[in-house]
């Protein structure tokens, strides 16, 4: 156990989808998982384990935002050994291209900051995908038929932004979307050697404005879940 984490060792599985709505890592658990059980409820941070395909994967909440992410991520590999870790989350569109429940798969993700930024100082590290996860990914998303993207996602500090000149730059660079949590996980996959992805969904359009419920964005995103799951266990090539 640890201070935000009540699984007992061994009750959490190498690999880990992690979504910001805990009420989505129960949903996803019970329609994807065989045998979920629920191994975390600290703080209403809901975690299930069980199987998908005969591997054990656990599928926990993150909390919003990177500073949420950070403590469940650096738990989860400090002191679970997990090695595998894929954000199922949902985003804005930055893209007229981009539409609502298209998924984007991060290869990089841009911040004016991160939980990191003290740590690296006057270096612009890169955060970046595990190719291996985002290359099986892709794979998964054609064969699903899922209309889907690659390329850099925005990850903000705040949902509520006071700098919309920002995104202006940003769509005029090609970021396809914004959420709040991915570049702290890909920062904290390289320092501790783990494999780390970004599947999102996009649930409302910074461009159009249109936007889907919460009840939507809890429990309707079935195509990024099979996609982080055919991801993880794939094949090495
Ligand atoms: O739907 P989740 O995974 O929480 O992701 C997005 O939604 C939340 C904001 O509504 C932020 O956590 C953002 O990253
Ligand atoms: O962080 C997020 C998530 C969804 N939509 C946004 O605009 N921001």
């Amino acid at each position: 156990m640890t201070i935000h984490i009540g699984a007992e060792p061994g009750q959490i599985a190498e690999t880990v989808l992690l979504p910001g709505d805990p009420l989505r890592a129960e949903w996803a658990a019970q329609t994807f998982l065989k045998d979920p059980v629920c191994v975390n409820r600290v703080r209403g941070m809901l975690g299930f384990t069980g199987t998908w395909q005969g591997h054990r994967v656990t599928i926990h909440g993150s909390g919003m935002g990177m500073p949420s992410l950070s403590i469940y991520a650096n738990e989860l590999i400090r002191d679970y050994g997990v090695n595998t870790l894929i954000r199922i989350g949902s985003c804005g569109a930055m893209q007229e291209s981009v539409e609502l429940r298209d998924v984007i798969v991060a290869m990089t993700a841009s911040s004016l900051s991160t939980p990191s930024s003290g740590i690296f100082r006057e270096l612009n590290f890169s955060p970046c995908a595990n190719y291996e996860l985002l290359a099986a990914a892709v794979s998964s998303a054609r064969t699903l038929k899922t209309k889907y993207h690659v390329g850099g996602i925005y990850s903000a500090d705040v949902f509520y932004d006071e700098r919309p000149d920002l995104n202006e730059i940003m769509t005029r660079h090609g970021i396809l979307g914004v959420e709040m949590e991915t570049a702290e996980l890909y920062n904290l996959a390289a320092r501790h050697g783990a494999r780390a992805l970004a599947v999102l969904t996009v649930s409302d359009h910074l461009l159009s404005h249109k936007s889907l419920s919460s009840e939507d964005r809890e429990s309707s995103f079935g195509d990024m879940v099979q996609i982080a799951l055919e991801a993880a266990f794939a094949p090495a090539e």
